[in-house]
Parts: structure tokens; sequence; C-alpha cells
């Protein structure tokens, strides 16, 4: 078996994207999802392996802005489409393909990669580090009860057609876009995957709704669900899948939940990713009862250690050494002088001794703000040098706000 990897030529995508619909189980993809993935799949940001004349390995990314701590946007590539033929798995295709997009991101002056996975044992190996959680959570609506804060909101919620409200949608989802680290700015033509509602993404469930919430005449928030009608012999039981909800402040943000609760002959709201510090959590009468779960959300990888850590900001002053190991991207091996607080940051090479010692995979966890690093020392992966340097860190990194990426890629 010999493997060739190449950029992909855009007369190559049917037989590329081919091979990655095979590699997640051979369903093929509506066709609506099909013609869009290729419209936003950028031909000269993707490696295809080839064996012969058959495809056998993906590898994309996509260029975001993505807020980061401090509430700036930062250019990330968001790599996605990676598969592996399962004629050709376990031989290095994607050790391969990893190596080869890394190479070209640095190339390409692009210092941080991030992504989420199909599992999570797969991309630790290449620097990625768990950099956010999600959550997930099925409400028995039934027996929970939402404890809005009382007082006049002035709220009122109008159903649109999810196409007609998609500017609205947008407009309230850029606002929230620089309050999050982790969230994604829209990229032209992706706001159309938000919406789309093949059979496949409908899943027994009704179109997709959207409401809208308003004040004065003005969009204030929004949620996009399928109603899922069930019955049993004790009568109804349907359930909401709550696909998004947005509020720009805290009774917009109610009010939308207080109708998703009230919906008619259903008794649950599910949803698969909300951030960990969602506010409902502490608007209903029995968490318990809401099946809170998490799952590992952005993976980061920083593709160039000393750029990557000088575009964000820090949350208190922080001014030291950190010891960097990265056996997949030597570049970044040796340490590194961080110098920065909450207006901005410098991180240059040095030769002084080194007051923290990590790899690169915990230092992309740290990153966005949702990982401390005291957590990551605690479990014996950061090494403490100088006493008191894993504190002023662990400060410094931290963000307010819990990191999440609601934005498919
Ligand atoms: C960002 C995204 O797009 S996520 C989507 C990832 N794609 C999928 O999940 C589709 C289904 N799976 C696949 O296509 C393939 O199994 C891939 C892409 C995950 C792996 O491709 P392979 O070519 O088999 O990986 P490769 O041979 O380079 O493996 C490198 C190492 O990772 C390990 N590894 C690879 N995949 C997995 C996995 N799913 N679970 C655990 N370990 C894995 C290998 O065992 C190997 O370990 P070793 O170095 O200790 O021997």
């Amino acid at each position: 078996m010999t493997v060739e990897l190449r950029v992909l030529q855009p007369s190559e995508w049917d037989n590329w994207y081919e091979g990655l619909e095979q590699a997640f189980g051979g369903v093929r993809q509506a066709s609506e999802r099909r013609e869009l993935i290729r419209e936003l799949t950028d031909p000269t940001r993707a490696i295809a392996a080839w064996d012969g004349a058959v495809s056998v390995g993906s590898a994309g990314s996509f260029g975001f802005d993505v807020t980061v701590p401090g509430g700036s946007l930062v250019r990330m590539a968001g790599v996605s489409e990676v598969s592996v033929a399962a004629t050709h798995r376990r031989r290095g295709v994607l050790t391969s393909m990893m190596r080869r997009q890394l190479d070209d991101l640095r190339e390409w002056g692009e210092p941080i990669a991030i992504l989420t996975a199909s599992e999570p044992a797969i991309y630790g190996r290449f620097g990625y580090g768990v950099a956010s959680w999600q959550l997930m959570c099925e409400i028995d609506t039934s027996r929970v009860r939402f404890a809005e804060p009382e007082g006049p909101d002035g709220i009122t919620l109008r159903r649109v057609r999810p196409a007609d409200g998609l500017a609205a949608c947008e407009a309230i989802y850029a606002r929230t876009v620089p309050e999050r680290p982790g969230m994604i700015a829209r990229v032209p033509g992706w706001d159309r995957l938000q919406i789309m509602d093949s059979a496949e993404d409908k899943a027994g469930g009704s179109d997709l709704q959207c409401v809208l919430a308003e004040r004065d005449g003005e969009t204030v928030g929004y949620t996009l669900f399928r109603n899922r009608p069930v019955w049993d012999n004790a009568g109804p039981k349907g359930s909401i899948q709550l696909t998004d909800l947005y509020g720009l402040d805290p009774a917009a943000y109610s009010a939308l939940w207080r109708f998703l609760w009230g919906i008619d002959l259903t008794s649950s709201i599910t949803s698969q990713n909300r951030p960990v510090d969602d506010p409902w959590l502490h608007l209903v009468s029995d968490v318990r009862r809401c099946d809170v779960r998490t799952w590992e959300g952005l993976y980061v990888r920083l593709v160039d250690v000393g750029t990557a850590l000088a575009t964000r900001t820090y949350r208190t002053g922080v001014d030291l050494v950190l010891e960097v190991e990265d056996a997949f991207c030597p570049w970044n091996e040796g340490r590194w002088r961080l110098s920065g607080d909450s207006k901005g940051a410098v991180c240059e090479r040095t030769a002084d001794a080194a007051d923290l010692v990590l790899s690169v995979r915990e230092l992309g966890g740290a990153y966005m703000g949702g990982i401390s690093l005291s957590s990551l020392a605690a479990a014996g992966l950061v090494r403490e040098v100088r006493p008191g340097a894993l504190a002023q860190a662990s400060a410094a990194f931290g963000s307010d706000v819990a990191p999440w990426v609601p934005h498919n890629f």
C-alpha cells in the first residue's frame, strides 16, 4: 500500500467527500447539505490521501475568527472532515495528514487549530488539549418548575419560519460571539447550515421551529427547536429538542425558556450542547431531574506557542517562564516568557529558568480559560518549579465565562 497526500482538487471533491461519508458509516447526506458543504469547503485547505485512484483519507480546515478570553477575535483553523477509509486504518494515514496539516498551518501563519472530536482518544497525541466542556440535559418539565425571576420584562414572543427569522437570529448570534470564549463568528454560508431541515435533521421530530423574543419591536433573543410528539398509554409525552437559545438580557433569555417549558403535550426539553454555566441551571426547582451530563467540547492545539499566547489577554497580571514540551511540533519546545495582563501580552523565547513545565496539550487546554492550570497540575500534568507560579498562571489564564462552541463545523 502506498498512500500519497495531495491538496484536494475541486474536481475530486465528490470522491473525497464520499470517502468521508463512508468512514462515518456510509450514510449519504441529503443533497442540500452536501452541496452546502461543498460550497463551504476550501479545497486549498483540504488534504486528500490517495491509494492509487481511491480516496482513502481526508482532513480539511476552515478559517474562523474565534473569541478568546478578553473578548477579541482571533483567526483559528477549524479542523474538520477528518477520516481514513476502514480498509486503511491504523497504518499511520491520520498521523501523516496531521503532520502535513500542522506544517501547513505553521507555514500559513495560523497559530491555533481547533476541533471537536468524534472520539476523545484521537487527538491528544497530536497536541490537542480539551479546552471546554459542553452540557447535555434532558429536563423533566412535568416535575421540574422553571422559577423565573419576577418582574415585568416587556418581552413578546413571535413565531416565524426559520428562513424568515434567520437575519434577526444571526444578528443576535453575532452580538453574543464576543461575550464567550470559543464562540465562532459566522462566516457567510454557515448560517444556512443552522436552519437546514432535511429528514435526517428531523429524526422523527417536527420541522425546525423558530421563536423570536422582542421588546419594543427589537429582537432581543431567539430559539430554534424541534417538537417530537410522543404518545403512550398515559397520554402525551412529547419532547422539545433544543437547538439554539440566546437572549441578550436575562428577561429575554428566561422568557424563551419559559416558553419552551410551557409547550403543551410535552414533558421534556433535551439539548446536546449548552454551556456548562448556562443560567437556567440556577432557575430550576430540581436540577437532579434535568439529567445533566458533560462531554468534552472544544480541542485547542497551539501551532505557534509564542504567537498564540500573545494574541489573548489575561485576567490578572502574569509574568513567568513556561517550559513547553511538544514532541509533534518541536519548533514550540523550550522556554517562553509570557508577560501580560487584561490589556495585552507578549510571549518570547527566553534562556531564563522555568517557572512552570507543561506540554503543549495542557497549554492548549488552558488557552480558552475554561480548564484551570491548577486542576491540570493536581492531575500531575503541569509541574510548578517556582512556588507561586502556578497560582499566578492559573488566575491569569482563567475566564469568568465558560468557553463554549455552539457552532458545528
Ligand atoms: C475533527 C474531526 O473531523 S473528528 C472525525 C474523525 N473521524 C472519524 O471518527 C471517522 C472514523 N474513524 C476514522 O476515520 C479513523 O479511524 C481515524 C481518522 C480516527 C484514525 O485514522 P488512522 O489512519 O487509523 O489513524 P493512525 O493509524 O494514524 O493512528 C495513530 C494513532 O492513533 C490511534 N487511534 C487512531 N484512531 C483512534 C481511535 N478512534 N481511538 C483510539 N485510538 C485511535 C492509533 O491506534 C494510533 O496509535 P499508536 O500511534 O499508539 O499506534
